[in-house]
């Protein structure tokens, strides 16, 4: 079988570790369902051209194996299925029929969505399991292990994804050295395919061609770096964020604006340490600082102790309600450090070493560093993105709306906060907002003669943050006004002073926040 052939020929250990791990899998699904009971997910993209090579090469084995003999299977009897879409590429649609005569598929063709295409394919086939090219990074993978059952709502079958743990690098190497041919688009510069309307070659591979102004793109198997691999997918923003015009900033997608029109972050500090009194928090207060600098609010800054439970369930709550999180404490290989473990559980998803983040870990901790032996590698499998920046030897690590600092004094956050905010700039996505102003005005009134007034202007004013503070019970009242409206705010100053004496408040400060 030329596929078997090719992968035991070659020297890439790495590759025939994956090729065999995937054979197993597919194996012990034929050996569980009848060929009559498994299908195939076929899309001409080049993660299920992989699996269409893998199948029939675990078929070729399965069926060596039971008939002892070694000859060549012609056709290949798996029902395929593909969904073909008005708005998928017509290069794909090619590739897919090609592919299907080439290697005899017997290609089912439906034409309605996802859910209710398998629902009419399992009323009238006996299917029980469906190979598909899903690979851990695939916004679809979360959750998924290489046996899952379709989730709720869905109707039932195994969805088996022998190629899971597979990287970007996996998916080439199989392909190049098996040398079977893939889909035209991978050639100029399509890296993952989606529909005509949300995919566009990706702009890491383009070439400079200034003579003739026709851009040009190297074909995918040269992206050195896999995770830029959706780099050529639109963004799906939702519609509130679409709709806004604020500054863009970055790969932080899926952030809408909250109900007031703000963006809402939190902080959550992890760290017993701080709890006991031993340690003074300094990053919160740093973290809000730098967020309303950007014009976000800051809905909580929370500590909690290094206990995986109350880790989660705190990330729990903050990402379902907030737009933004941001963690910091507890990231490290000790027995303490629980914060990835926490975010992992949070999502319900399994904490895995990641390669690409053992490979950093390699270089700045040396060799003894691999995902076994060394937990810091591990992380939340299948939502994790890793944000690379040159100043930052470690990347920064990113669970959907959950962003994870190293950083353990604020000199160190100041820099890593720095890269997030260029990465954000730079990539374009979420949205920096106009940013918080706040002015100070000091008086001597005493609170009884300025409770009443400024609870009405609190109500006059609603848009606005009007808080009091002293220094010491000796010293004046400060009142601060906060607030994205300077006219507002001047209007609200206005109305405070008319209602006293002139001279009653002094203004000693106006603070904006900047980048
Ligand atoms: C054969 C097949 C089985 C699927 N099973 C499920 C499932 O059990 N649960 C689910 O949420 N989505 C399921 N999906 C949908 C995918 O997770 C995903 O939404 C789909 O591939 C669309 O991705 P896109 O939005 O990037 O085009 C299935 C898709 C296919 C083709
Ligand atoms: N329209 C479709 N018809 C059949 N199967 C599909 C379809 N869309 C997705 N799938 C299944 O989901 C898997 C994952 O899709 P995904 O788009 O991530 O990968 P791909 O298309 O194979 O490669 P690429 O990432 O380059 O687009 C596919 O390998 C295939 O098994
Ligand atoms: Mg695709």
């Amino acid at each position: 079988m030329e596929i078997d052939k090719a992968i035991k020929e070659c020297d890439d250990r790495r590759l025939k570790t994956k090729y065999n791990n995937a054979i197993y899998v597919i194996q012990r699904a034929l050996a569980l369902y009848s060929i009559e009971e498994v299908a195939f997910s076929f899309n001409g993209g080049k993660d299920s051209t992989v699996l269409l090579h893998l199948l029939r090469a675990g078929y070729f084995l399965h069926k060596g194996e039971q008939s002892c003999s070694n000859e060549c299977v012609k056709d290949f009897p798996m029902r395929t299925i593909y969904f073909e879409s008005p708005s998928a590429f017509p290069e794909i649609n090619s590739f897919t029929y090609d592919a299907a005569t080439t290697y005899g598929l017997q290609l089912d063709i439906i034409r309605s969505d996802f859910k209710s295409g398998l629902e009419d394919l399992l009323k009238s086939k006996p299917i029980k399991a469906i190979f598909l090219g899903v690979r851990i990074g695939d916004p679809t993978a979360v959750g998924q292990d290489q046996f899952s059952p379709s989730s709720v709502g869905w109707p039932p079958f195994m969805r088996v994804n022998p190629i899971l743990d597979w990287s970007y690098r996996d998916v080439w190497a199989f392909l190049l050295t098996c040398k079977v041919q893939y889909c035209s688009l991978y050639d100029q510069g399509y890296t993952s395919i989606g529909s005509i309307h949300d995919t566009v070659p990706n702009a890491l591979l383009s070439i400079n061609n200034s003579s003739d102004n026709k851009e040009v793109f190297r074909p995918a198997y040269l992206l050195s770096d896999g995770r830029l691999e959706r780099a050529g997918r639109v963004k799906k923003l939702p519609p509130s964020v679409r709709g806004n015009k604020p500054a863009a900033i970055n790969g932080l997608d899926g952030v809408g604006l909250h109900k007031s029109g703000l963006l809402m972050a939190s902080a959550i500090a992890v760290g017993d340490e701080i709890l006991f009194g031993t340690v003074e928090d300094q990053l919160g207060p740093s973290l809000c600082r730098k967020l309303h600098s950007i014009g976000w609010s800051v809905s909580q800054t929370v500590v909690v102790r290094n206990d995986i439970d109350a880790v989660a369930e705190e990330v729990e709550q903050r990402q379902s309600t907030d737009d933004m999180v941001f963690m910091y404490g507890g990231v490290g290989p000790l027995h303490s450090d629980v914060t990835l473990a926490g975010v992992a559980k949070a999502f319900a998803v399994r904490l895995a070493p990641d390669e690409e983040f053992e490979e950093y870990l390699r270089h700045l901790i040396g060799d003894q560093c691999t995902g076994d032996r060394n937990e810091m590698a591990l992380l939340p499998e299948g939502i994790t993105e890793l944000l690379h920046h040159e100043k930052l030897i470690v990347p920064l690590i990113k669970c959907k709306n959950v962003i994870i600092f190293t950083a353990t004094n604020v000199l160190e956050l100041d820099e890593q906060w720095n890269c997030l905010i260029e990465l954000m700039i730079s990539d374009g996505g979420l949205a920096t907002m106009q940013p918080f102003v706040s002015r100070h005005l000091t008086t001597n009134l005493t609170d009884v003669e300025i409770a009443q007034p400024l609870s009405k202007l609190c109500l006059e004013f609603p848009d606005l943050y009007i808080g009091c503070r002293r220094k010491s019970r000796k010293e004046p009242l400060i009142i601060y006004f906060e607030g994205k409206d300077q006219d507002q705010i001047q209007s609200a100053i206005e109305a405070l002073c008319k209602k006293f004496h002139p001279g009653a408040f002094v203004e000693t400060a106006v603070v904006q926040l900047v980048l």
